[in-house]
């Protein structure tokens, strides 16, 4: 007979907030945000409160289930192998049920309190995520990303929901903007952290295509982002300050991207231009979208 396992103490709060990845969160939030004030309605205030708190615990609960089905792969690579339930802090039913709790208050709250549409799109996102990302994609195909990353790609589309009930293009060229953003945001970083990816047996693209390809994608991926970033402004759904501000931004993240995309790396190479992109491709889905909400204000 096996012994049983000795029972955990109860995890501390800190495990919890960890599981819901907190840094990816407070851009996935920002966006929804921007989504909701980018939106011709006005929103009563303390509704577009509720609204971004549940995103914000839908996304979370969506990291905290991801983290729950892939503690195995977490415990093998360096960047992860800490978080709570690699490291052994947390027993794996008290994530599961933190995950699944959440996740289903935020989508109920979201259909009581704002409506219908919100909620779906909420639920959508989530499913997305854990089920065809993590569960589906992320061991079987080096597009995992492209695809599961439309997950992370839906709150603009919530926010604007939520204050208004419909979709409608400017949101949905927000979510395009994120979508194609999320390649080039995630292959700067796989190629400077490749080597734990191949250690998980995780097929991300610099493991299975190789550094070159994974470049070349980095640069294709840059241009429909770009048209999307900047599409806005001749459509007329903004003005000239976001019509500008995109050009600027955008043209910058394409000068690094192309900078990716033109090298060639020798064993003791720092990835110094990687990095930037990577470190530069955060600061400029906050920026953009804080220029289309200015924009939107301002007309
Ligand atoms: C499938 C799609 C995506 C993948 C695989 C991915 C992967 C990663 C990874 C591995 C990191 C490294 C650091 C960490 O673990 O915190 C990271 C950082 C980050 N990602 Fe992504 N990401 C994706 C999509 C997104 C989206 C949609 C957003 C927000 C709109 C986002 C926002 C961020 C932010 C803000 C950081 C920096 C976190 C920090 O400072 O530690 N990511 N991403
Ligand atoms: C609104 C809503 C429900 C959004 C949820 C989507 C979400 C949290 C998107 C962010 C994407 C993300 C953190 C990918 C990390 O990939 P990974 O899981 O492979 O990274 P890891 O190696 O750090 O675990």
């Amino acid at each position: 007979m096996t012994p049983a396992t000795p029972l955990l103490p109860p995890a501390d709060w800190r495990d919890f907030l960890a599981l819901t990845k907190p840094r990816v969160l407070s851009l996935v939030v920002f966006t929804g945000l921007c989504g909701m004030l980018a939106a011709p309605v006005a929103i009563h205030p303390v509704l577009g409160f509720t609204a971004i708190l549940c995103i914000a615990m839908g996304a979370g609960a969506a990291g905290t289930l991801n983290q729950w089905y892939e503690a195995d792969l977490d415990a093998m690579m360096k960047r992860t192998a800490g978080r709570p339930l690699p490291a052994g802090r947390m027993e794996r039913q008290s994530a599961l049920h933190f995950g699944v709790g959440l996740g289903a208050f935020s989508v109920i709250l979201m259909g009581l309190a704002l409506n219908l549409a919100a909620a779906a799109i909420l639920l959508v996102s989530i499913l997305f995520y854990v089920l065809i990302y993590t569960v589906w994609l992320k061991r079987r195909t080096p597009q995992n990303i492209v695809i599961g990353g439309a997950a992370g790609a839906f709150p603009p589309l919530i926010g604007w929901a939520a204050a208004t009930g419909q979709v409608a293009l400017l949101p949905l060229l927000m979510f395009m903007l994120v979508f194609l953003w999320t390649p080039p945001h995630f292959w700067a970083l796989a190629l400077f952290v490749k080597t734990d990816y191949a250690n998980a047996g995780v097929p991300m693209l610099p493991v299975v295509a190789g550094e070159k390809v994974t470049r070349r994608q980095i640069g294709l991926y840059t241009i429909p982002m770009a048209f999307a970033a900047v599409l806005p402004w001749p459509l007329e759904l903004t003005g000239a300050i976001y019509g500008l501000s995109s050009l600027a931004l955008t043209g910058w993240f394409a000068l690094l991207a192309l900078k990716v995309a033109a090298r060639t790396t020798g064993a003791d190479d720092a990835m110094l231009p990687e990095k930037a992109l990577f470190k530069y491709s955060i600061l400029y889905l906050f920026v953009i979208f804080a220029a289309l909400v200015v924009d939107r204000w301002m007309a």
